[in-house]
């Protein structure tokens, strides 16, 4: 029997003649790719790579090395298209109306939208972003924003895309594929609720607190301390705050930010009363112009997948292939497809990087609908 050296000695001549007809198949996999480009053939033929695939695993006799040279074979194919992807990117073949580099958006200017009412985290986003004096008013909906940006009513709208702990704002991914708006920002902002009353109240006085039902859950161990206090759901924690001024009734209060009991000239009772201290909120600046900042660092695209085992596994393989960093991942069901689902993925990177634009080629060759939301 042979020496576990030998047998390695063995492996390691094995290894060097697949090296060598490794670089033999990409060198003629270049040449494809170049008659691809010179003749208008698309590059990822489906069909052709199913024949492959079978030939290969059908010459091999054992169910392992069935199974192994199937995946081995699709590794091999992926990599060779990746390859054509980038000789196409080079050839300056982008395929799409490219997004224009810009310097600054016109933050001084620009009339910016919101969603809720006044004191509403929303308006503290966008301050956040844009600056106590920026031009702006809100609507009721996020579609009205939406709209508001689509029809040019304003140049930017604020809106809520995830909280730390609650999670994604599902209607607000529905909307960005719904509407052609791009994200050109965004603005994370701290969500600390207090306990706030009339100017002079004590918090031994209070008997009633009105906010959002969200709110409200999510200062119960606070609010289990004052277990005779009647807990009343409002719309939103600004509107709460609202009541409280109208009312003028020291036995009221409302949970709500320190910012909207500012805008409503109440005083904070009791500060930062949620049960998860340290809650933030992702909110996104988006317009209706196909733009990026030339320093933008991040980049959202959303796609949707063949419902075919390893879609998705294929799919990031792009990411890793052009040595991108994907920072997040989530999914929504498509509308009238029972269980196909769309994804949003955001990764760093600038839409004017050459690894940006390979991954971006082949995500798209090999997805449907694929959408790049925004560059910021
Ligand atoms: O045959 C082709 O069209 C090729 O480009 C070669 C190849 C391969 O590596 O075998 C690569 C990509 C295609 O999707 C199909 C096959």
């Amino acid at each position: 029997m042979a020496s576990l050296e030998e047998l390695r000695a063995q492996l390691g001549s094995v290894d060097d003649k697949i090296v060598e007809l490794y670089e033999e198949r990409m060198k003629l996999c270049e040449e494809i790719g170049i008659c691809k480009i010179e003749n208008g053939y698309k590059t990822f033929d489906r069909q052709r790579e199913k024949n492959t695939i079978t030939d290969v695993m059908n010459k091999v006799s054992s169910d392992i090395n069935k199974k192994g040279i199937g995946e081995v074979y699709e590794q091999l194919l992926a990599i060779s298209r990746k390859l054509q992807y980038k000789q196409l990117v080079e050839a300056g073949a982008l395929g799409r109306l490219p997004f224009i580099g810009i310097d600054l958006l016109d933050k001084d200017t620009a009339r910016v939208v919101f969603q809720g009412t006044e004191g509403a985290y929303s308006q503290a986003a966008m301050e956040h972003y844009f600056g106590k004096d920026c031009n702006n008013y809100h609507v009721h909906t996020f579609r009205e924003a939406m709209e508001a940006i689509e029809e040019g009513a304003a140049d930017y709208a604020v809106l809520p895309i995830e909280n730390s702990t609650a999670g994604a704002v599902n209607e607000i991914y529905d909307l960005l594929v719904e509407f052609e708006n791009y994200i050109v920002g965004e603005t994370i902002i701290p969500i600390k609720n207090t306990l706030s009353g009339l100017p002079g109240t004590d918090i031994s006085e209070i008997e009633r607190v009105y906010s959002k039902a969200e709110a409200l859950m999510q200062a119960s161990h606070f609010l289990g301390d004052h277990g005779d206090w009647q807990q009343i759901s409002v719309a939103n924690t600004a509107l709460a705050a609202k009541k409280i001024l109208e009312d003028q009734d020291k036995r009221h209060a409302a949970v709500c930010s320190a910012y909207a009991a500012s805008v409503y000239g109440l005083s904070v009772l009791a500060d930062n009363i949620n049960d998860e201290k340290n809650n933030s909120t992702r909110f996104i600046v988006i317009t209706n112009q196909k733009v990026f900042l030339k320093d933008a660092t991040k980049i959202s695209i959303c796609l949707e997948l063949p419902h075919e085992s390893s879609s998705l596994y294929h799919l990031l393989s792009h990411f890793a292939y052009n040595d991108l960093n994907m920072t997040k991942i989530e999914s929504r069901p498509m509308e009238g497809k029972s269980w196909e689902y769309r994804f949003f993925i955001d990764f760093e990177g600038n839409l004017a990087d050459p690894a940006v634009k390979n991954a971006i080629r082949g995500l798209r060759e090999e997805s449907r609908n694929l959408r790049i939301l925004g560059n910021y």
